[in-house]
């Protein structure tokens, strides 16, 4: 798609570092035709491009009063296919969870019309929730998750996209047939985004083994040869719920663990991304530290469906590289914005336990959300943040005017309330506390505007 050189004229703040938050009052960023950015100025008036090299013709965006650039955010771990089941899961656990509410649902997608529906509207939900980078898990069938990929290229978000894997303990009507057929029906998906997305610019593969209660022996270590033969990413679940471990103990009577499993299977590598992590043992996250495997933190789903408090302090402060994820529909929200808050609170659920040193910041959380997300991804030093070379995968955000209780509420800029005097740091905990998806005024990806809302100037 032709782009045009662009000027983002206003605000941008982004995560240099864990608990380093850039904010920039007065910004201006270049992004190039090819959707990078090549130009970073921290006063907009100074750093104005010189009038060539096409520079003269660039269109220019600004931001809205109170209103800022962001990184897009990078949501490592969501199940597509759940999407309709977004906040029903009534007092259920994991594994009644999977039975009752999540397998008769992933059946269904063999259903292609059905998928269809079901995938445009997670697309475009999570789009216009800020997420340009998404981790999907989509089910076991070959068809529905080629389309899911195909409609996240056409839509424009950057996807890793895996064919779910499960040959036991699931339903009759819902499982893999072998560990042929696992391993064939995940080569179909790959060889279907290597053709749609060659060089895997916007769309990548990512072997899905579900968890290892559902996989056999033969078919996590079938799985661990595809990942080290093809060099693609990887994503699994690892100790969310005490039966869920239980189960794994049993199935799995000579590993001296749950991540001892992945390690046997050749599936715990710097790109595995393992989601949950709750219950892991100091042993267990020294062996995924030395592997540099990944963690997804899925506060949301950890609480709703009572899997347990992981603790993130710990696993920081331990080197181990962390990103947050929706995982829709344990988690009831495809809102990275409401898991940023979720983690924050979790954290604090942890302090009430271990000590304050457990809390997460306001500017940990949305560093989780943006840059650690990207490590967890692989996409460090191209999204995730704000730097020459990067790309732009950026979200516009308004707060809205500034009102007292005699004016009108602003509806358009939803529930956060600026009344002109709060700092920089103060804006932007208001908007993770009481923002949501009012406030993301444009999306884009790669430079593409993917989303906007009415009223946005482009
Ligand atoms: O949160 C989860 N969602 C799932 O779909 C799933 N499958 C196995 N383990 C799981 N955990
Ligand atoms: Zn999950």
């Amino acid at each position: 798609m032709a782009l045009h050189k662009t000027l983002y004229i206003g605000p941008f703040i982004h995560c240099k570092t864990l608990d380093d938050l850039d904010i920039c009052p007065n910004g201006l960023i270049g992004v190039d035709e090819d959707g990078k950015i090549s130009h970073v100025s921290r006063d907009a008036k100074e750093g104005l491009l010189p009038a060539q090299g096409g520079w003269e013709h660039a269109k220019i965006v600004r931001t809205e009063q109170h209103g800022f650039f962001f990184p897009g955010f990078i949501d490592t771990h969501i199940h597509a296919s759940q999407y309709p089941n977004a906040g029903v899961f009534g007092n259920s656990t994991l594994l009644d969870w999977l039975n009752t509410y999540t397998f008769p649902l992933e059946s269904s997608f063999k259903d292609l019309e059905r998928a269809s529906r079901i995938y445009n509207r997670v697309v475009a939900r999570t789009l216009s929730h800020g997420t340009t980078t998404a981790a999907y898990y989509a089910t076991v069938h070959v068809p529905a998750t080629n389309l899911l990929a195909d409609i996240c290229q056409s839509r424009g978000q950057r996807a890793f996209v895996g064919r779910v894997c499960m040959d036991r303990l699931s339903p009759d009507y819902y499982q893999d047939e072998s560990t042929e057929s696992a391993v064939r029906d995940t080569q179909a998906c790959i060889d279907h985004i290597k053709h749609i997305d060659p060089e895997f610019n916007l769309i990548t593969p990512i072997i899905t083994p579900r968890f290892a209660p559902s996989c056999t022996d033969e078919t996590l270590a079938a799985l661990g040869k595809l990942h080290h033969a093809t060099g693609l990413p990887c994503q699994t679940h690892i100790s969310e719920n005490l039966q869920e471990i239980s189960l794994v103990k049993s199935l799995f009577p000579t590993s001296d663990s749950y991540a001892h499993v992945y390690d046997t299977a050749g599936l715990l590598t710097p790109k595995t991304i393992l989601a949950h992590a709750v219950h892991l043992t100091p042993a267990e996250r020294h062996l995924i530290k030395t592997r540099d495997a990944k963690i997804s933190h899925c506060p949301a789903s950890n609480t709703a469906i009572t899997s347990g408090r992981a603790r993130v302090r710990t696993m920081l402060d331990e080197g181990l590289t962390v990103g947050l994820g929706t995982d829709v529909s344990g988690g009831y929200t495809s809102s990275m914005l409401t898991e940023i808050r979720e983690a924050i609170f979790v954290s604090r659920h942890v302090a009430m336990h271990e000590g304050d040193e457990a809390k997460l910041s306001v500017e940990e959380a949305l560093y989780l959300a943006t840059r650690g997300g990207a490590k967890v991804v692989g996409l460090e030093g191209r999204i995730g943040g704000f730097e020459v070379g990067m790309e732009w995968d950026a979200q516009m955000v308004r707060l809205g005017a500034v009102g007292g209780a005699e004016e009108r509420l602003d509806e358009r800029a939803g529930l956060v309330e600026v009344f002109g005097e709060e700092t920089w740091e103060e804006k932007v905990a208001k908007w993770v506390y009481t923002g949501d998806d009012r406030n993301t005024v444009a999306v884009w990806v790669k430079g593409r505007l993917v989303h906007s809302r009415e009223g946005f100037k482009g």
